[in-house]
């Protein structure tokens, strides 16, 4: 359903449906600093078009007109094409609702564009009321979303059908985002995810399609990926902090040990099935885990592949608190924008005076890590593994 509602979503945005409703906006940090006379800026309006694809609920169709019609006004002013045949049901109706606007002046349409977006997200039961940040580049389609308000940039998995598993693009693109994070004016950041899974992991796809003697050099990209990736968390300068909306698998796992602070849903289940998989831990969880918990319940994990529950998980150290399904989103977010308010140069500093003088070990562990994984993805219990769980002979 989130699928459809984002495809749908994408369509209204770039102009084919589409909207509007008189509602109070949601304000930014930006129009309090401005006084209530300003009107969305395109970065607000662009934010607004973004966030649409993360609504979980579809709006209906009287909204979704009402979205276009303010989409069409805000860009390109008054209804200026022939109304189309009686006949011609969808188009007539969202020519209608564009015509509809008069002559609603375009900072107007965008303004109320910017409202009725809020409206509909602070009534949906994703992370409320985050608007996307216009200005991250968003590659690879929508798999990765990124929004940023109240103070926080929330860096989105979204691939609910596939379990939010991690594609090597994805990769990349939450790379660039932690990198656009790092530099923006918001004072945490936040990894979570779309749909009922937090992240299966890498994407067991990753290691297809790969040319006849091209398997080595395939790892070996993949080593170099894998150490970037690990790296950008390990040098992350702001308070890191994850939502685990649900199961986690693999290296979203292994990674948490370099967040801050990591939320969980009493749903979410932390599961590293490295020995299963033929593989070796990664994100440094060969070091942060045993730190955590202890080497013998860092063993059963990471060795063992045993799978926590969120209370296990917490109860461990790994996670810092756990919260009841129905209300995780609600609780955590009001948790998180209260946070955000703190001064965040200090928070920056205090950071790094925890972290810091790890750094340096942490990347060479990361390093040795990689190298040992590239060795793991050539060895036939690796390769078996995944050709298992591809051919639906296995899964964990
Ligand atoms: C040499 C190349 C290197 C490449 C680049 C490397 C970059 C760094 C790599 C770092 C190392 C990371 C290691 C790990 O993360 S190990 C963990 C890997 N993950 C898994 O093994 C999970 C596999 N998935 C499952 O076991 C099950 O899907 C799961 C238990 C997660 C859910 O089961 P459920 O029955 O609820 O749902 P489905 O199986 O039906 O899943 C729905 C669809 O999603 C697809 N899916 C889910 N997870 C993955 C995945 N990790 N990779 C690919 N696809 C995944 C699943 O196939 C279903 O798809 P279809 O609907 O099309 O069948």
């Amino acid at each position: 359903m989130a699928g459809v509602v984002g495809r749908l979503a994408r369509r209204w945005c770039s102009g084919a449906l589409s909207s509007p409703l008189q509602v109070t906006r949601f304000p930014t940090l930006q129009l309090h600093l401005c006084g209530p006379a300003m009107t969305a800026s395109q970065k607000d309006f662009e934010n607004a078009m973004n966030q649409v694809k993360l609504l979980k609920k579809d709006p209906g169709n009287e909204v979704k007109l009402n979205l276009y019609a303010l989409y069409k006004q805000a860009t390109e002013g008054p209804c200026n094409v022939p109304k189309p045949g009686v006949l011609d049901f969808i188009n007539k109706a969202k020519w209608d609702a564009w015509n509809a606007l008069g002559s609603l002046p375009k900072d107007n349409a965008r303004q109320n564009y910017v409202d009725l977006v809020s409206s509909l997200s602070a009534s949906s039961e994703s992370p409320s009321q985050v608007t996307p940040a216009a200005d991250r580049k968003q590659p690879g389609g929508d798999a990765l979303v990124v929004t940023s308000q109240d103070g926080i940039t929330t860096i989105t998995l979204n691939r609910p059908d596939k379990k939010n598993a991690l594609t090597t693009q994805m990769y990349h693109d939450i790379m660039l985002a932690l990198e656009a994070a790092s530099k923006d004016d918001s004072a945490i950041t936040v990894l979570t995810g779309n749909g009922d899974y937090y992240c299966s992991g890498n994407d067991l796809t990753n290691f297809t399609d790969v040319p006849p003697g091209a398997v080595e050099e395939k790892a070996r990209s993949g080593a170099v990926l894998l150490r970037d990736f690990v790296d950008c968390f390990i040098d992350f300068p702001k308070p890191l902090v994850a939502v685990v909306n649900g199961p986690a698998v693999g290296i979203s796992v292994t990674i948490l040990g370099l967040f801050d602070i990591v939320y969980a849903t009493d749903r979410a289940t932390f599961h590293t099935p490295f020995s299963h998989l033929g593989q070796s831990p990664e994100g440094c969880s060969s070091y942060t885990f045993p730190k955590i918990m202890g080497s013998s319940k860092a063993t059963e994990m990471l060795v063992f592949g045993k799978k926590l529950t969120a209370r296990e998980a917490c109860t461990q150290g790994l996670v810092t608190e756990v919260f009841p399904d129905s209300t995780f989103q609600k609780e955590v977010w009001v948790r998180l924008k209260a946070y955000s308010k703190l001064p965040p140069n200090a928070m920056r500093i205090s950071k790094q005076v925890i972290r810091n003088r790890e750094k340096e070990k942490l990347h060479a562990i990361n390093a040795e890590e990689s190298s040992i994984l590239q060795e793991r993805w050539l060895s036939d219990e690796c390769m078996n593994a995944i050709v298992n769980f591809l051919s639906r002979k296995a899964k964990l």
